[in-house]
């Protein structure tokens, strides 16, 4: 058998369920999950790989109107990976009300196979998925559509399945070993960022970026240094809490998640630093990684 290897974007609304199956399907905890919407801010990979094939998924933003430099730096981000693809899996969330359009356009022009996912079907009923699928089937044509719970595991192999029928024939891109193209700087300061989503209310996450600063590598311990950069003064009291409190609740639990993912003990610190307006400056954004 021909070796296969592609790449496979999971693309669709905030919150739909987009890393929850990217997870799910790569079988590891690569993208930060949350209830909160818009918490994936980078394209993602997720790698796959077996003898006869290499699947990489790519994990992207939430589609939505840019309202900052930030956003429009994210929807960059979606249209690249929808560009770059040999597959796309457009995830929706069964119960979504908000119009899909700005979907749809971001699709139009694009020639590869295309799986519409409908999403959280756990919450909803075969009727209602019935006429969901009737609604992309008439909007997008695409070859498949599928009924599945991220969450839950359902029809999950079905995808994978489909995936790897549609992938292309090709070399493997990376290394056979690899899972991700993103280092354990990136996760680590991902893990920080989920506690944020987590802990605090409102605009605060959306108003924070996470630098790690140093890891340093220990065979019984890593050694990670971590800025959480906020937009305004009184953001960094809330972030801090009283007399450290709230600060100390995300690093005990960012710290737990560390010592999970790299199965190492981990000491971190952590600095809080006001940057005004960070996500409308185009040199910090750049100096964040967003391009
Ligand atoms: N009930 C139910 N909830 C789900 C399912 N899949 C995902 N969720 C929940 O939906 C929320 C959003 O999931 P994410 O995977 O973070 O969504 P996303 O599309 O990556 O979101 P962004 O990063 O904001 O674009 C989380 O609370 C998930 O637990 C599902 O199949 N059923």
């Amino acid at each position: 058998m021909a070796h296969k290897a592609g790449f496979v974007s999971i693309i669709g609304k905030p919150n739909a369920g987009k890393s929850t199956l990217m997870n799910a399907l790569v079988g590891e905890k690569m993208s930060i999950i949350t209830p909160k919407a818009q918490t994936t801010r980078h394209r993602i990979l997720g790698i796959v790989n077996s003898d006869d094939y290499q699947i990489v998924f790519s994990d992207t933003p939430g589609i939505i109107k840019p309202h900052y430099a930030l956003h429009e730096s994210m929807m960059h981000q979606v249209e690249g990976s929808i560009v770059d693809a040999d597959l796309i899996l457009l995830v929706t969330d069964i119960n979504e009300e908000y119009d899909e359009q700005d979907v749809l356009k971001k699709l139009q022009g694009s020639t590869a196979p295309l799986a519409v996912l409908i999403n959280k079907i756990d919450k909803s009923n075969e009727e209602d998925v019935k006429k969901k699928a009737e609604y992309w089937n008439e909007q997008l044509n695409p070859k498949v559509v599928f009924a599945i719970s991220a969450l839950h595991d359902h029809n999950i192999k079905a995808v994978m399945d489909f995936v790897l029928e549609n992938l292309p024939e090709h070399p493997a891109y990376y290394d056979k070993d690899a899972l991700t193209d993103r280092n354990d700087r990136f996760f680590a300061s991902e893990m920080i960022r989920a506690q944020v989503f987590k802990q605090y209310k409102k605009e605060i996450p959306y108003s924070t970026e996470v630098i790690v600063t140093a890891f340093i590598e220990g065979d019984t311990l890593h050694r990670i240094s971590a800025e959480i950069i906020v937009e305004r003064e009184s953001q960094k009291n809330i972030i801090i809490g009283n007399k450290g409190e709230m600060l100390k609740i995300v690093g005990t639990y960012a710290r737990r998640d560390m010592e999970e993912f790299f199965q190492r003990k981990i000491f971190l610190e952590m600095f809080v630093k006001v940057i005004p307006d960070w996500r409308s400056k185009k040199n910090y954004l750049k100096k964040f990684g967003y391009e």
